[in-house]
């Protein structure tokens, strides 16, 4: 691994690595926060997937969440949204796909799957990494995110049950199967088979879930992309009874968003990671 920079925050400090991911066959970045208490033995780990346009370092400079973090005890943990510079034709031409939009999937269709194996990635070959070099308890992990990354993050603990302890979500994608975002990236990572999508649908996958998990979504009422993207109405219709949803007036779809809840969500995380 490579540092990159490290600062002092709040007593702990932020570290930010680039490492060869086999995963994703390409070099990979991260952003790690270690509170004061890492100094002192093994913490529970929280990981935080940004959303569309966003890289390892947004949360870390935007969320203001390292306050929170060093008040509980908790590492956070924020990988990039993609593999970059891959070399993969087209992947730099949109900006809600390719290069900061990798969806958190595991791509089968050519030629993405070389590279965009962004839910390997996460679930498996970073947390072992994290857990190789930093005091992290391998036993208490939570994952959270925005937007795409609020999705992938849904995604992430319901295909897993009884890995994370929690998991919570800033305006997340909810149903990208509905969503012209999701379409365009599904249907270019895995296919056009829709059957194939509900892996990575987080309506679908909460109507087949079975085993309780804690879920904490904060949604903005003036969020452009409520309706269009998010389908945050259809989630609370067909699955709202399994996760606590909040709607948030006047917010929209910022990190000045994110700042205002990001508190809450570390504390809904502690109690979980206790
Ligand atoms: N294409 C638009 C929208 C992108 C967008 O809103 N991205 C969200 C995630 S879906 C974000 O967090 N952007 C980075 C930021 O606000 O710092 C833009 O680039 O402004």
């Amino acid at each position: 691994m490579e540092l990159l920079e490290e600062h002092a925050a709040f007593g702990g400090r932020v570290r930010r690595y680039r490492h060869a991911s086999q995963s994703c066959a390409a070099p990979m970045s991260f952003s790690i926060y270690l509170p004061p208490q890492a100094a002192q033995g093994s913490l529970p780990v929280l990981y935080f997937l940004a959303g569309l346009t966003c890289t390892e370092e947004t949360f870390m400079i935007k969320a203001g969440a390292q306050r929170y973090a060093a008040e509980h005890g908790i590492l956070l943990v924020a990988p990039d949204t993609s593999p970059r510079a891959t070399g993969t034709p087209g992947e730099d031409e949109d900006w809600d796909f390719g290069s900061g939009a990798g969806f958190y999937v595991d791509a089968t269709a050519a030629p993405w799957s070389a590279h965009y194996q962004m839910y390997r990635y996460v679930t498996e070959e970073l947390p072992a990494l994290v857990a190789r070099h930093f005091p992290v308890d391998p036993q208490r992990e939570s994952i959270f995110g925005h937007s795409m990354g609020g999705h992938g993050a849904l995604v992430c603990a319901l295909r897993n049950p009884g890995r994370y302890r929690s998991v919570s979500a800033f305006a997340p994608v909810c149903a990208p199967s509905r969503s012209p975002w999701g379409q365009k990236a599904f249907s270019r990572y895995l296919g056009g088979d829709e059957m194939v999508w509900r892996a990575y649908d987080s309506v679908a996958l909460l109507r087949e879930q079975k085993a309780s998990l804690p879920i904490l979504i904060d949604q903005g009422l003036q969020d452009p992309f409520l309706e269009t993207e998010l389908k945050t109405r259809w989630l609370e219709a067909e699955v709202g009874n399994k996760v606590t949803l909040r709607w948030q007036e006047g917010y929209d779809h910022s990190y000045y968003f994110i700042a205002s809840f990001v508190g809450e969500h570390l504390a809904f995380h502690a109690r979980h990671l206790r």
